[in-house]
């Protein structure tokens, strides 16, 4: 059952019950495009940085376009609440937003905007919005998962010290394919993601900034993992290191591909480093068909012994 959302998101029913059979959309091979922006203080600069970026990216083919997490604001404390928008109330006083969905119209193209602080009801949200090709608003996806973190001598941040957590997850569908949101810390949670391949998606997007202390250890890790355990593709985009804050971004915007070369399942299939840049890459969503067919996950799943999980939680 498809649902509409308050968020204005077409989301798939929560429930793990019913598995919602592959079925390849007709637009099934096409290119990807991650543009790893550079984030500055000048939120105007940034707007302009990330029309030209989705235009290179446009040039290099790509039909779907994903921006990265906090593209229009630095990803600092100090500045969500300042930089932050209201997409609700008048869409066209919200100059991030209509960018997002002008750029979209005016390429014909699908637009995973990354992230931008969005104030809404008073709560300040991480918010990434979907755009079709029309420019029309598709999903509005609220991160779920905030990342606070206390690593001694290393680093600390609490987004839950200014963000309100979003409480829904967001499958979408488009022209390219059924498309699951996730917001960087988002990708840390298997259930969620097993939760969109349970509803058919064919590609999980992750706006994201990884940061500098976890990054080259995890950022990796946790694509390949999600991609692998789910068979399905995973695409994230992130700002360059030398975005500007105190917080150090680790980049490697990616796509990781279920199958590759036949047998090698969760690869990376393209990358970046650390700078900005644009990562335009083919995707063939029947590489999920083979990597199922190769190993059938979901007919050797055992429900029935995953059952104690459910029930050790539900215990006080
Ligand atoms: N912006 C984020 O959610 C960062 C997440 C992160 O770095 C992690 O290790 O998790």
């Amino acid at each position: 059952m498809m649902m509409a959302t308050s968020s204005n998101s077409m989301v798939v029913n929560t429930s793990f019950d019913a598995l919602s059979p592959l079925k390849l959309p007709t637009i099934s091979k096409f290119k990807i495009g991650l543009c790893q922006l550079s984030v500055t203080l000048d939120k105007n600069q940034n707007l302009i940085h990330a029309r030209n970026s989705i235009k290179v990216a446009v040039e290099q083919g790509a039909k779907l376009v994903v921006l990265p997490e906090m593209w229009n604001c630095p990803y600092s404390i100090d500045y969500f609440a300042k930089y932050a928008e209201d997409f609700d109330d008048d869409k066209d006083a919200s100059p991030s937003f209509s960018l997002l969905s002008e750029a979209a119209s005016c390429h014909g193209i699908t637009i995973v905007g990354g992230s931008m602080p969005e104030w809404n009801d008073g709560q300040l949200y991480n918010t990434c919005c979907v755009f079709g090709p029309d420019g029309k608003l598709k999903a509005k996806h609220r991160k779920i998962h905030l990342f606070d973190t206390d690593i001694q001598g290393d680093i600390s941040f609490k987004e839950s010290d200014t963000f309100s957590a979003g409480d829904e997850p967001t499958i979408v569908e488009t022209e390219m394919g059924r498309i699951g949101v996730g917001i960087c810390h988002d990708i840390r949670f298997p259930e969620l993601a097993l939760l969109y391949r349970a509803k058919g998606a064919h590609i999980i997007c992750y706006p994201g900034a990884f940061s500098m202390s976890t990054g080259e250890l995890f950022w990796e890790l946790v694509q390949r993992a999600r991609a692998a355990d789910n068979q399905i593709f995973v695409a994230t985009c992130s700002p360059s290191r030398d975005s500007t804050g105190f917080y150090k971004i680790w980049g490697h915007s990616s796509l990781v591909a279920p199958v590759f070369e036949q047998v090698l399942s969760g690869e990376m299939i393209a990358t970046s480093g650390c700078e900005e840049t644009v990562v335009v890459a083919e995707i063939d969503y029947s590489a999920i068909e083979l990597q199922r067919h190769n190993i059938p996950l979901e007919r050797q799943r055992r429900r029935d012994v995953y059952e104690f999980i459910n029930k050790s939680e539900a215990e006080p």
